[in-house]
């Protein structure tokens, strides 16, 4: 017997069954799936984190397709029971999908959607928030401000360190990763080190110069600036040991589980500044908080946690950590976007449209005031699947 769950039901003559595990911000995605002849249930249960037997009961008998969080168990379970109701499309309502076992959406014929490209500024923008905060100690001053402890300005309060000059390491230099290094470079003139399994020409370009245009260093020259220096690392051992403030964005998969351990925390220098906006089991969390506790000028800011919810025990007694919940890409612009794409993944697929030919070009799926491309925006497994790719 299904487990009774609460939700809210748009267009309930629709044709096809679309369901959101969540309430997602925005009406526009909730409209594009409606002028679309679906009708769209939306779970408003009081609960944070559905289990699997929770949207079980939500995929019921028929369901045509489903948008979920990044915070759910997308595995074998689910992607057959959505199969066996009928259903051919999932989409997170993320860019990482390490909670979706893409295997086994393939094994039931299922698309298993992203929403790339709408969060990454919004992302960088707060791993460079996160790596100024800890630079310039902020929270520690605003606690002792509110605490009613500041009674003058004095040459040694709070004193934390200049980026202009510093190095800044990338590990990861995606699309968020090559963001955060631009932001860094250009805002704050640092150096740049990164790490990638693949060069990020595009990210090079920008501190090089390309023909036509002079780069950040020439302009920098020009302008009577020392110019900023850039290195793609060899090793990510050698971003640890020579960057002063390292940002992570790698995806987590097997080969980025516990990337930061205790011996590479040892490699860093002992007044850097570590930032996790990626996935928390990136770094290994107790061996964090020991050099931490062991290391005060180190600090970290974070974003993402090892057992999200929890914090693992003892780091949020650390004043060197700030500590915030999953909140990179949460500017309006973005989660609306991100809502409209995850819906117009799974309406894609439900639809038959091929699949748009470069994820990363999202602005047309975006643009309020006209129709979006009759395509599904991203779709990771499309070539697993065989789906046709858009000409557009
Ligand atoms: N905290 C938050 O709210 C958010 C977190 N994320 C996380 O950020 C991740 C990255 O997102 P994007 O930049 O859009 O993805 P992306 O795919 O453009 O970039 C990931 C980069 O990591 C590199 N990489 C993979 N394995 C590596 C390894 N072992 N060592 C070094 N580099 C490696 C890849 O080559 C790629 O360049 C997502 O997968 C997601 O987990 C993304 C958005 C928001
Ligand atoms: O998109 C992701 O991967 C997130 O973590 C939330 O935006």
């Amino acid at each position: 017997m299904a487990k009774p769950v609460s939700i809210e039901v748009w267009n309930p003559n629709g044709k096809y069954r679309v369901v959101s595990t969540k309430p997602m911000p925005g009406t526009r995605w909730i409209n594009l799936l409606v002028e679309q002849d679906c009708r769209v249930e939306i779970c408003t249960q009081k609960k944070t984190i559905l289990s699997v037997e929770d949207i079980i009961a939500l995929i019921g008998d028929k369901c045509d397709g489903v948008i979920g969080q990044l915070t759910e168990d997308w595995g074998e379970t689910l992607f057959s029971a959505l199969s066996k109701a009928g259903g051919k499309a999932f989409s997170n309502m993320a860019v990482g999908y390490n909670n979706v076992d893409v295997n086994a959406a393939n094994k039931y014929g299922v698309a298993v959607g992203n929403t790339p490209g709408v969060l990454t500024e919004t992302t960088a923008e707060l791993a460079a928030s996160l790596s100024l905060a800890a630079a310039r100690r902020i929270v520690e001053a605003d606690e002792f401000m509110r605490a009613g402890l500041y009674d003058g300005w004095l040459p040694n309060l709070y004193v934390g360190n200049l980026l202009k000059g510093q190095t800044v390491g990338v590990i990861g230099a995606g699309r968020i990763g090559s963001a955060y290094a631009r932001m860094m470079v250009e805002g704050f003139k640092m150096n740049l080190i990164y790490f990638d399994l693949y060069q990020s020409t595009r990210l090079e370009k920008f501190v090089t110069g390309m023909s036509q245009f002079i780069s950040y260093g020439e302009f920098l020259k020009a302008n009577g600036e020392q110019p900023v220096t850039w290195k793609r690392a060899s090793s990510m051992d050698e971003v640890l040991q020579q960057a002063d403030v390292i940002s992570l964005h790698p995806i987590l998969d097997k080969t980025t589980y516990h990337l930061v351990n205790k011996e590479r925390l040892a490699l860093m220098k002992k007044e850097a500044i570590l930032i996790n906006c990626s996935r928390g089991p990136v770094i290994d969390e107790v061996a964090l908080v020991e050099h931490l506790k062991h290391n005060p000028m180190f600090r970290v800011g974070l974003d993402v946690f090892e057992d999200e919810p929890y914090m693992k025990p003892g780091l949020g007694d650390m004043k060197n950590a700030i500590v915030v919940p999953h909140i990179a890409s949460a500017s309006k612009w973005t989660r609306e976007g991100m809502a409209t794409l995850a819906a117009l993944n799974v309406l894609g697929k439900i639809k038959g449209y091929p699949v748009w030919s470069d994820p990363n070009r999202v602005e047309p799926f975006l643009n309020e005031n006209a129709r979006p491309p009759a395509a599904a925006p991203s779709i990771v497994n499309a070539k697993a699947l065989g789906l046709p790719v858009s000409k557009l």
